[in-house]
């Protein structure tokens, strides 16, 4: 009997969370608690999974997601999650078949683009997606930083509280709303992501620390700021502290807020270590001190993944850095965004794209304009790679200075 893929039931869903856990290598039994839990938060509708004589051995879930373009506009965005194929199954073609579903579902819903961030490098770009933002993670040795370790708070009238988890309820979803929206890559957070971050949820699959939380204020008294960390509690024999601060998440809505919360953060007493968890690549954090060297970075890579579903939306949806004009070639192997447009920015910085028959001045694959989209990847060097074809001599330099963008793109979540 061929494996039947197709959208979930509701009895579906306990085999289904087995199959996820399955897949992530996670014990695949769980409560009926943790179920519930899960099944309260997610919605069935665009939930799929692959039954092979009735039990689950792939599972598929896309949300709907709002997205941040260059320029603060937001598009909708097809967010893909939960995606895994039993160990029995694999390589099959059950990936290739839920997802070439739910892409078709979501271009027919009217979907700009779809995203997600990938487990491994190399499963997605043949389903149109590139790797639109970075992260970079540093681990910072504070004694080196050349610090003053005598600062007590920033200089500038603005102050540092430390808060409990339901301030940051409450505080926290319209900061994130704000600086999401000045954020290119960034996307929504709904009610939930709240609740688990600040563990009033506890799903069972993620294992819990409280985390210290503090927000940071203006000198006007607005709350521009929040942070979140956690620490170890290692000592050396020399009865010295060697505590590691663990950053998960540092909010900040103007650079001043940014600077006081990592200053803060490097002079918690005890800690001897800062890790930054994942940040854009340009965060400042590195930069902010006397001794940058004291700031290493331990991972640098990809992040969010961006799949364009239609190609005029997305470049109307953002914002250029110059006027001028672009004929794109789009090759697209599943067929929902393929073609040729003209790009026209005028002097405002917005742009209008349109289907055309003039001839083209770089050709490129859906994957490479997701990747530039965000104004994160180069034309230039994807000219270089290969991946990018200049029809007309000097295309993907105007390319760049079309797209390109003065900070990286930047998704603070993991979905
Ligand atoms: C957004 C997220 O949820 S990210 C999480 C992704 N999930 C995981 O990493 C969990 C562990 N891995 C898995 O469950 C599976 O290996 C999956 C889901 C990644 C792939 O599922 P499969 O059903 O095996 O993929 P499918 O058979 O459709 O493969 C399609 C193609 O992708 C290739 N491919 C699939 N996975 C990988 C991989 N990890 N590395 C390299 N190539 C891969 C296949 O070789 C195949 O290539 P082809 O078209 O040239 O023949």
């Amino acid at each position: 009997m061929p494996v039947d893929v197709r959208l979930l039931t509701e009895p579906d869903f306990p085999d289904w969370v087995r199959a996820l856990n399955t897949g992530f290598l996670r014990a695949p039994t769980s409560t009926d608690e943790e179920i519930e839990d899960r099944r309260s938060s997610v919605g069935l509708s665009r939930m799929r999974g692959a039954f092979d004589d009735g039990r689950c051995v792939a599972t598929y879930r896309s949300f709907g997601q709002r997205l941040t373009a260059v320029g603060g506009a937001e598009v909708a965005a097809n967010a893909v999650s939960n995606v895994t194929v039993s160990p029995t199954h694999r390589r099959r073609g059950l990936l290739t078949r839920m997802i070439t579903e739910d892409l078709g579902a979501a271009k027919e819903r009217g979907d700009v683009a779809a995203t997600l961030i990938a487990a491994e490098y190399p499963i997605y770009g043949r389903y149109g997606f590139g790797p639109a933002t970075r992260m970079a993670e540093w681990e910072i040795d504070v004694p080196r930083t050349g610090l003053d370790p005598r600062w007590s708070g920033p200089e500038d009238g603005g102050r540092i509280d430390l808060v409990d988890a339901s301030d940051v309820r409450k505080l926290g979803p319209a900061l994130h709303e704000r600086v999401r929206r000045a954020t290119p890559g960034a996307v929504d957070r709904g009610e939930r992501w709240w609740q688990v971050f600040t563990g009033e949820v506890r799903p069972g699959w993620a294992p819990w620390k409280d985390p210290f939380f503090a927000v940071h204020r203006s000198a006007a008294g607005e709350v521009d700021g929040l942070l979140a960390y956690v620490c170890d509690a290692k000592w050396g024999d020399g009865k010295q502290p060697l505590n590691t601060a663990t950053v998960l998440e540092l909010t900040a809505a103007s650079p001043a807020a940014e600077r006081a919360l990592w200053r803060y953060v490097c002079s918690v007493d005890w800690v001897q270590t800062v890790r930054t968890g994942p940040r854009a690549p340009d965060a400042l954090v590195a930069d902010l001190f006397p001794n940058a060297r004291a700031a290493r970075i331990v991972t640098l890579g990809d992040w969010l993944w961006v799949r364009i579903l239609d190609v005029p939306a997305a470049l109307e949806a953002r914002t250029y850095g110059m006027p001028g004009a672009l004929v794109v070639e789009v090759g697209d192997r599943l067929g929902f965004a393929g073609g040729r447009y003209c790009l026209e920015v005028g002097t405002d910085g917005r742009g209008s794209c349109t289907p055309t028959r003039d001839a083209a001045e770089v050709a490129l694959d859906v994957r490479e304009l997701g990747a530039l989209w965000l104004g994160d990847a180069s034309a230039v060097r994807l000219a270089a790679l290969g991946r990018l074809t200049e029809e007309r001599a000097g295309a993907a330099a105007i390319a760049d200075a079309l797209l390109g963008t003065p900070r990286s793109p930047w998704c603070p979540d993991v979905f």
